[in-house]
């Protein structure tokens, strides 16, 4: 079957940016690619984000080899861009998005999941804003039925950021699930400090206090009453590193930064033989990658509440968005593969 490689560059300017500890998303560029064997097709993204995944550049030049490899088939389109995250998870979803739809299957089936999946639970991304931002992100978020609020943290002292969790908390009561992301941003010190207050605030999780490399710090930090979860540090160390150390309750992944919803779906096998939770997540994502990690969500047993309801901080995106955020939840779609329809004309 001979396979048939193309592939456009695309930007998304962000409606409302992204503050993290680790600097705003504004914008995010990156690659749609298509696949075609002669009968069906798949499509693919390849976003690459600083810090996350090698450059715009390195992943243009991966996909031009990807595009040389097409004659040799499958598993050398998919070698051409092994050294690149974005590239490797915009080939590989391509590929399962085109077997997908040729078996008729809705992609998160081809992943792995044993039954129909009808809702996976979500959460909302809180920016990284003084107290009053906070509070009126988290208003509309509640306002649209999410029960559970993810807040950026980091770029203030600690006592700040308690205190913007703690006007959060009182604004909204005990049943908001409440988590904290820094980002790498804390010394031991600080996240000890931030661990005292979030537990009295009843933070559920806090993800990345410290930077990517310091793992028997994660390990002290934990039984504090906060589950700690691992996300940079994922990238840099693996599962194995990570379960050795005792560094982890919680696994955040992010499948474009990790290589492909097909490697995101081993490590959560991995991590689910250690009694460990896993949180799905975009990279704030186009509608392709986006869906994508939807349909991983979903294909993962007890999968917590995702960092996928990302779609509504783009001002413009590559078609529509097939994924319906309701109440906390997003609605899987069960049509063949990906389920994003009209991707290939320009917006
Ligand atoms: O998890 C979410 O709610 C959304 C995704 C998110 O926070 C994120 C988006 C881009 C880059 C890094 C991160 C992160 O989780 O650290
Ligand atoms: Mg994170």
């Amino acid at each position: 079957m001979s396979l048939d490689v193309t592939y456009r560059s695309f930007r998304c300017p962000l409606d409302r940016p992204l503050q993290t500890a680790d600097g705003t998303i504004d914008e995010r560029a990156g690659f749609l690619i298509r696949l075609t064997d002669g009968t069906d097709t798949g499509y693919g993204e390849s976003t690459p984000l600083a810090g996350w995944t090698e450059s715009l550049d390195e992943c243009r030049e991966a996909l031009d080899d990807a595009v040389d490899a097409q004659s040799n088939g499958h598993a050398a389109v998919l070698d051409a861009v092994d050294h690149t995250a974005a590239d490797r998870h915009g080939i590989s979803l391509a590929l399962a998005d085109l077997a997908a739809t040729r078996d008729a299957n809705p992609l998160y089936r081809d992943l792995g999941a044993l039954e129909r999946v009808p809702r996976i639970p979500v959460n909302a991304t809180i920016g990284d804003g003084d107290a009053d931002e906070t509070v009126d992100a988290v208003d509309r978020a509640v306002d649209d039925g999410f029960q559970c609020c993810k807040l950026k943290v980091g770029r203030r002292s600690v006592a700040d950021d308690v205190e913007r969790v703690r006007r959060v908390r009182e604004t909204f009561g005990d049943d908001l699930d409440l988590r904290v992301d820094a980002n790498g941003a804390w010394t031991f010190d600080e996240a000890e400090r931030a661990l005292d207050g979030l537990n009295d605030l009843d933070v559920s999780i806090l993800e990345q206090p410290l930077p990517a490399g310091a793992l028997s710090g994660l390990a002290e930090l934990r039984g504090n009453g906060v589950a700690i979860a691992v996300d940079e540090g994922l990238l840099e160390h693996g599962v194995d590193a990570i379960e050795s150390a005792h560094a982890a309750d919680v696994y955040v992944l992010k499948p474009m930064a990790l290589g492909g919803v097909d490697v995101a779906r081993q490590v959560a096998a991995w991590v689910g033989e250690s009694d460990r939770s896993v949180i799905v997540t975009t990279t704030i994502d186009a509608v392709v990658a986006r869906t994508a990690a939807v349909h991983l969500a979903a294909a993962i047993p007890n999968v917590l509440a995702s960092g996928v309801a990302t779609g509504d901080r783009l001002a413009e995106d590559l078609a529509r968005d097939p994924v319906f955020i309701d109440g906390g939840t997003a609605v899987i779609p069960q049509t063949k593969g990906l389920g994003v329809e009209n991707v290939w004309d320009e917006p």
